[in-house]
């Protein structure tokens, strides 16, 4: 394999946006396998206000960003900040207690950097969560949407985190993403959903990713919309990019936080704190619906 498609080397120059090589994920992940014996084949990355899933883990390990080699630091309101190990009804995760945005300032490749660690330690399954408005008007505030596809809008503008020297150490050139949302963890996700009488406000849609952080405007959630998306936050996209590229399987779950505004007589105004608000109203939910699904898998 030639060096350009391949290399391992740290050097970058502008036309090689590729922040770590594989040496540098995998120092990390070296690091945290000698720092716990835990060997999860699960990792849930928590959305705003949704950390409280790492709670439930038993037998925890517990790695504030700061301490781990690499890992950037989170800085918005409901991402505590931590890398949590632990078993979820007797299976082993590793939960990310906070996610990193590229609207924080870090790059793509920066917000991305924890799937590929979690890729080297093991990991087979990626389950993501978000905070999200709601487009579809058949949605309600509350509701939970299993995502079944998304529409990558700053992947339109160049802000991918494939871009840039591929190493096939991690995936192909061009990954498929027609299947990006495994259709097996959505059946048994909408079957543990009944199970768990969360079936009543269980969705199943087409996430957008905006790179944030103003909200939308009317207009442009009348776009979203029209496009074919159900929900829009800023997030979850590129790390479910990098995943499908390396092999994980994905499932992705969007708590609707909040009906978007598309009406211009509306007074309503998104805001961070109803998101959080939110999320707090359903936690209990969403931590027995994720705990039982993740039993099964
Ligand atoms: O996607 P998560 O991290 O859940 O958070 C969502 O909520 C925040 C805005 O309220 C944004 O960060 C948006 O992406
Ligand atoms: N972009 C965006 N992100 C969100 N996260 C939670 N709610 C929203 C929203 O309405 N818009």
């Amino acid at each position: 394999m030639d060096q350009a498609a391949t290399s391992s080397s740290s050097s970058s120059s502008s036309s090689s946006p590729r922040r770590y090589t594989h040496e540098e994920y995998k120092e990390t992940a070296d690091w945290l396998l000698a720092h716990t014996e835990q060997r999860p084949k699960v990792a849930i990355i928590c959305g705003s206000g949704l950390g409280s899933l790492a709670d439930l883990l038993e037998d925890k390990t517990v790695f504030p960003y700061k301490d781990i080699p690499r890992f950037p630091t989170s800085t918005v309101p409901g991402h505590a900040g931590q890398l949590v190990f632990g078993k979820l009804q007797g299976r082993e995760c590793v939960c990310m207690q906070g996610r990193f945005h590229f609207y924080e300032g870090y790059d793509i490749q920066t917000v991305t950097f924890p799937v590929r660690v979690f890729f080297l330690l093991g990991v087979e399954t990626l389950i993501v969560t978000n905070a999200a408005g709601g487009l579809n008007d058949a949605y309600n505030e509350g509701d939970i949407m299993l995502i079944k596809d998304h529409i990558n809008l700053p992947g339109f503008a160049g802000q991918n985190p494939l871009c840039g020297q591929n190493d096939e150490r991690f995936g192909v050139r061009f990954p498929c993403m027609s299947d990006a949302y495994d259709r097996e963890l959505r059946a048994l996700a909408r079957q543990t959903a009944e199970e768990q009488g969360c079936g009543g406000f269980l969705q199943e849609g087409v996430y957008c990713m905006v790179a944030g952080p103003s909200y939308e405007t009317i207009a442009e959630c009348r776009l979203l919309r029209t496009l074919g998306a159900d929900t829009v936050g800023m997030s979850t996209v590129p790390e479910v990019l990098v995943a499908r590229h390396c092999g994980l399987r994905v499932l992705g779950l969007s708590l609707i936080t909040n009906m978007t505004v598309t009406d211009y007589d509306s007074n309503q105004k998104a805001n961070h704190e109803e998101v959080l608000q939110t999320t707090r109203n359903r936690t209990q939910d969403l931590e027995r619906f994720v705990s039982n699904l993740i039993a099964k898998i």
